[in-house]
C-alpha cells in the first residue's frame, strides 16, 4: 500500500459510519479530554516565557525578589494545572479508547455467535482470534493514542511555533525547525517499516504460542510416539524465528533513536550558533534565547508524533476495515419473513429429495434423501464412515441449510420454523461430545439453566452416568478439566447424553453417542430411552447394529444415498449392506466370546 492509499485509509478511519457512531456516543468524554489537553499545552508553553523573563530580569539586575517569588508561584500553579490536566485527559481519552474497545468486542462476539458453520469453515479460530485481539488493539490505539497525539501535535506544535515566531524571532525559528522536520519525515517512513517489523514480531510470537499450546495438548501422543526430540528441534526453529524478528525490530529502533537525537542536536547547534549571534548582537535578549531553546525541546515531540499519528491511523483503518468485514458479514441462518408462528413442535420429520454439498467442494455428500419418521418412532441410521450421517443431522438442526430439497417437521418446512424453537426442541448429542470447563452439573444443565439438582441427577441416571459422577470426590460439582481430560471417553459421552435428555426434547439425536460405552451400559441407556421417550421422536446413528436394531425404521446410508431402509428383519432379508454388516459384527462377537 503506498503513501496516498494509506493516507486515504487514515481518513477512512474517521469516515467509518460504525466508528462515528461510537465517537458520537462518547463525544462528551472526547471533548472534555481534548479541552484538558489544550489547557495542558497552553500552560506548558507559558513556562519558557516566564523563565526567560526571570533570566532577563536577573541579567539586567532589574528584578525584585518578590517578582521571583511570584514567578515561582506561577510555575508551581502551572505544574499543578499540568498535573491535573494530564490526569483528566488520560482518564477521558484513554478510558474512552478502552470503553469503545469493550463495546466493539461485545459487538463482534455477539455477531460471531450468530455466524453459521459455513463461516467457520472459511475462517479458522486463529484468524478470528487475531481480529478480536491484534486488530482490535490497533483500533483502540487509534481511538486513544491516535486521537491524543493528533490533537497534541496540532495544539502543542502550533502554540510553540506561534510563541517562537511572535515572541522571539521568525528567522531563528525557521533555521531551527527545518532540521527538525527531518524527524517527522524519518518517523513517517521508517515508522512504516517499524510497524511491519513489529507485526512480524507479533506473528512470530503468536506462532510460538500456538506451537507450545498444541504441543501441551498433544503431549501424550508425542510421548507415546517418542517424538519429543523432533518437537524440541521444531520449537528451537520457531524460537529462533521469534528471536530474529525481535532483533530485526531492535536494529531499526537502534538506528532510529540515535538518529532522532542527532537531528535534535543539529537543530540545537543551529539555534546556539544563530541564536547566540542574535543574542550577542542584542537582536534578542538572553531570556528569549533560553526560552527559544526550551521551545525547541518542546517541538521535538510533535515532530516525532506527526509520523506516529499517521501510522497509527493507517494501521487502525486497516484493522477497522477487517473488523467491519466481520460485522457486515450477513447472518446466513436466521428467521425470515416466511417464518411461521409455530410455538410447539410435535416431532414428525420428513426429508424430501434432499441434496447437500459442502461449500467449496464438488461432490454431493447427500443425494436424493427421502424418508419419514413419526412422533413416537425411533429412526436408526447406519452406514460406513463418511457416508453422510452427521451431515444429515446437521441439516435437521440447521447448522447448514440444504441446497436442494426440503426437510419438514409437522408439515412445516424447517426453514420456516423459528430457529430458536427448532433448536430448543432438539436434544443433540454430537459425535465429539464437547464439554465446557465447568462443573458436571452445569454441563448437564447447559440447555435448561434451572440449576435443579433433582432434574440434573435424574437425567444423569437415565444416561447411566450417575454412579460414576457420585464416585468423584466433588460429585456433580467436579469441574471438568480442559477438554474433559479428567473424564473417560464413555463418561463424556454419557454426560453429553444427560445434557440432551434434561431438555426432554421432542426430537433426540444421538450421533454415534454410545460407541465408547460397553454393551451392557448401552443396553441400559437404550432401555431407558425406550421407556421414557416412547411418545417422542428419536434418531440414533450408530456403527453397531445392536444399537439400532429395535428402531421402527432403519436407513442405510452409502456414499450419501439411502441404499436400504426398513426394519431390522426387513433389512436382514434384503441381504444387502446391512446384512453384511450384521454378519460381520456377529462373527466379531462370537470370536470375542471365544477368547
Ligand atoms: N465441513 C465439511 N466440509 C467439507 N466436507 C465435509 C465436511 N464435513 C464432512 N465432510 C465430508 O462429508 C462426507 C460426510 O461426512 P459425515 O461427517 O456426514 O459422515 P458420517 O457418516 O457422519 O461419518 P462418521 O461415521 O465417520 O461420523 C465425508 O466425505 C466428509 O469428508
Amino acid at each position: 500500500m503506498d503513501f496516498a492509499e494509506k493516507h486515504n485509509k487514515a481518513n477512512g478511519f474517521t469516515k467509518s459510519k460504525y466508528i462515528r457512531g461510537y465517537f458520537k456516543k462518547y463525544s462528551l468524554n472526547y471533548i472534555l479530554g481534548i479541552i484538558a489537553l489544550l489547557i495542558v499545552d497552553i500552560a506548558q508553553t507559558r513556562v519558557p516565557i516566564i523563565v526567560g523573563e526571570v533570566i532577563d530580569g536577573i541579567e539586567q539586575q532589574s528584578i525584585e525578589l518578590s517578582a521571583i517569588r511570584s514567578a515561582i508561584i506561577l510555575l508551581f500553579t502551572i505544574a499543578g494545572i499540568m498535573y491535573a490536566g494530564r490526569m483528566v485527559w488520560r482518564y477521558f481519552i484513554y478510558g474512552t479508547g478502552r470503553s469503545i474497545e469493550r463495546d466493539i468486542r461485545n459487538d463482534m462476539f455477539a455477531h460471531l455467535e450468530k455466524m453459521s458453520a459455513k463461516y467457520y469453515q472459511k475462517h479458522s479460530p486463529g484468524e478470528v482470534m487475531a481480529y478480536m485481539t491484534n486488530d482490535l488493539e490497533a483500533v483502540r490505539l487509534a481511538l486513544a493514542h491516535g486521537i491524543l497525539t493528533l490533537f497534541d501535535v496540532i495544539a502543542l506544535g502550533t502554540i510553540t511555533l506561534f510563541n517562537m515566531v511572535t515572541e522571539i524571532d521568525p528567522l531563528l525559528t525557521l533555521a531551527a525547525v527545518v532540521p527538525l522536520m527531518l524527524i517527522a519525515v524519518t518517523v513517517r517512513f521508517a515508522g512504516k517499516e517499524m510497524f511491519s517489523r513489529f507485526a512480524k514480531r507479533q506473528e512470530a510470537f503468536a506462532t510460538l504460542s500456538d506451537f507450545v499450546q498444541e504441543n501441551l495438548s498433544g503431549i501424550k501422543v508425542i510421548k507415546s510416539f517418542v517424538q519429543e526430540d523432533k518437537f524440541i528441534d521444531a520449537f528451537k526453529k520457531e524460537n529462533r524465528n521469534n528471536y530474529e524478528k525481535n532483533i530485526k525490530l531492535m536494529k531499526l529502533q537502534s538506528i532510529m533513536h540515535p538518529f532522532m537525537q542527532l537531528i535534535s542536536g543539529l537543530a540545537l547547534a543551529v539555534t546556539i550558533g544563530y541564536g547566540g549571534y542574535l543574542t550577542i548582537t542584542a537582536k534578542i535578549s538572553l531570556g528569549e534565547f533560553t526560552a527559544f531553546i526550551a521551545y525547541l525541546g518542546m517541538l521535538v515531540w510533535p515532530m516525532i508524533a506527526i509520523g506516529i499519528t499517521i501510522n497509527i491511523f493507517s494501521r487502525g483503518a486497516a484493522s477497522l476495515s477487517r473488523i467491519e468485514d466481520i460485522l457486515n458479514e450477513p447472518v446466513e441462518i436466521k428467521d425470515n419473513e416466511n417464518t411461521s408462528v409455530v410455538d410447539r413442535i410435535e416431532g414428525h420429520i420428513k426429508f424430501d429429495s434432499l441434496n447437500y454439498k459442502y461449500p467449496d467442494t464438488d461432490n454431493y455428500v447427500l443425494q436424493n434423501i427421502s424418508f419419514e419418521v413419526r412422533k413416537g418412532q425411533t429412526l436408526g441410521i447406519i452406514g460406513r464412515t463418511g457416508s453422510g450421517k452427521t451431515t444429515l443431522t446437521n441439516l435437521l438442526l440447521r447448522i447448514f441449510d440444504p441446497d436442494k430439497g426440503s426437510i419438514y417437521i409437522d408439515g412445516t418446512d424447517i426453514l420456516n420454523i423459528p430457529l430458536n424453537l427448532l433448536r430448543k426442541s432438539i436434544g443433540y448429542v454430537p459425535q465429539d461430545n464437547f464439554l465446557f470447563s465447568e462443573t458436571i452439573a452445569n454441563n448437564i444443565d447447559f440447555g435448561l439453566r434451572e440449576s435443579n439438582i433433582d432434574k440434573i441427577r435424574a437425567s444423569a441416571e437415565q444416561a447411566v452416568v450417575h454412579d460414576n459422577i457420585a464416585e468423584f470426590k466433588d460429585g456433580y460439582n467436579t469441574v471438568v478439566g480442559e477438554k474433559g481430560v479428567s473424564l473417560s471417553g464413555g463418561q463424556k459421552q454419557r454426560i453429553s447424553i444427560a445434557r440432551a435428555l434434561i431438555k426432554e426434547p421432542d426430537i433426540l439425536i444421538l450421533d454415534d453417542s454410545v460407541s465408547a460405552v460397553d454393551t451392557d451400559t448401552e443396553e441400559r441407556i437404550l432401555r431407558y430411552l425406550k421407556e421414557l421417550r416412547s411418545d417422542k421422536t428419536n434418531i440414533i446413528i450408530a456403527h453397531r447394529i445392536s444399537t439400532i436394531q429395535d428402531s421402527d425404521l432403519i436407513i442405510v446410508l452409502d456414499e450419501g444415498k439411502i441404499t436400504e431402509s426398513g426394519t431390522h428383519e426387513e433389512l436382514l432379508k434384503n441381504k444387502g449392506l446391512y446384512h453384511s454388516i450384521y454378519e460381520k459384527q456377529l462373527l466379531e462377537k462370537m470370536l470375542n466370546e471365544q477368547e
